[in-house]
């Protein structure tokens, strides 16, 4: 089996300002103004081609954040992230134009993907069927609900034929019938052997079509495995999670970002 995506050393740090001034001062002036943030630290993992790769971990642990990285929308602060073809992200709200229409949107995305206004006629028929939207797809997509924009934005994704997907929670807004539509699409994609990443807080979901997973919690990874491995071990932190206070909480977040803010050490 050959690599298909390889994270290496990957973080991604966030300024964190508490008035428009003090993001002011900081671009102007030499000293530094504001608080880091990581939103990612020191991320390492490799996927092969044809594996499926689950993204878990609490809310805001760093999963569409690992995402978007990989799927180049927005970069690192650190590292490296090489990637063997063409990644593709389906998100509630990636990729896009609010302004313009469905249509416009499918015409917009494959001509930035490279497609030939041939290939892009070709494909129109196919995308707008796949995605339901009939008389709508001439509408501006400001106009769409959350799930009329997810049924696009997959839409778009799947039949333009990426090397490598990633699904960010993309299926939790449609209704059941089109989630099915997708799974079966994402399984013709599994045994064509592309790369896949799923974030779902349905682990369910994950269990069904995942293999792998990482356990990412505020930034870093905690655990890496076989989704057998990973996902019991989750479920049992979840349990516990779900147990503690408010306070309990924030100081089990506090505890880890202060560990994360720490210098870190290199071998
Ligand atoms: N533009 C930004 N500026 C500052 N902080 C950000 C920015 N985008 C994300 N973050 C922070 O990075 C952290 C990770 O966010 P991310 O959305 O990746 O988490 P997540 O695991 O996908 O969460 P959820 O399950 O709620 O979708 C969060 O603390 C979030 O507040």
């Amino acid at each position: 089996m050959s690599k298909s995506v390889i994270v290496k050393n990957v973080t991604k740090k966030y300024k964190l300002y508490k008035k428009t001034s003090e993001k002011l001062l900081d671009i102007i002036l030499p000293k530094s103004y504001g608080e880091d943030f990581y939103a990612l630290r020191d991320i390492s993992f490799e996927a092969e081609e044809g594996d499926i790769i689950g993204f878990v971990g609490v809310n805001g642990s760093g999963k569409s954040t690992l995402s978007n990285v990989i799927a180049g929308v927005i970069p690192q602060t650190e590292g490296t992230i090489d990637i063997k073809g063409q990644a593709s992200l389906i998100a509630v709200s990636a990729g896009l134009n609010n302004q313009l229409t469905g249509r416009e949107n499918i015409e917009l995305k494959c001509l930035m993907l490279g497609f030939s206004k041939k290939e892009i006629k070709e494909l129109e028929s196919d995308i707008i069927e796949f995605a339901e939207l009939d008389k709508f797809i001439d509408q501006p997509v400001k106009s769409y609900s959350s799930g009329m924009k997810s049924r696009l934005g997959f839409s778009i994704s799947v039949h333009t034929d990426p090397d490598v997907l990633i699904i960010d929670e993309a299926l939790s807004v449609g209704d059941k019938a089109f989630a099915d539509k997708c799974l079966d699409k994402m399984n013709e994609f599994k045994s064509r052997g592309k790369t896949m990443f799923f974030i779902s807080h349905s682990i369910g979901q994950m269990k069904q079509f995942c293999e792998k997973a990482v356990w990412l919690e505020f930034g870093q990874i905690r655990m890496i495995g076989s989704i057998n491995e990973v996902i019991p071990e989750y479920e049992k932190f979840l349990n516990e999670y779900k147990l503690m206070s408010a306070q309990e909480k924030k100081d089990f977040r506090d505890k880890a970002l202060q560990r994360q803010s720490e210098p870190m050490l290199s071998l």
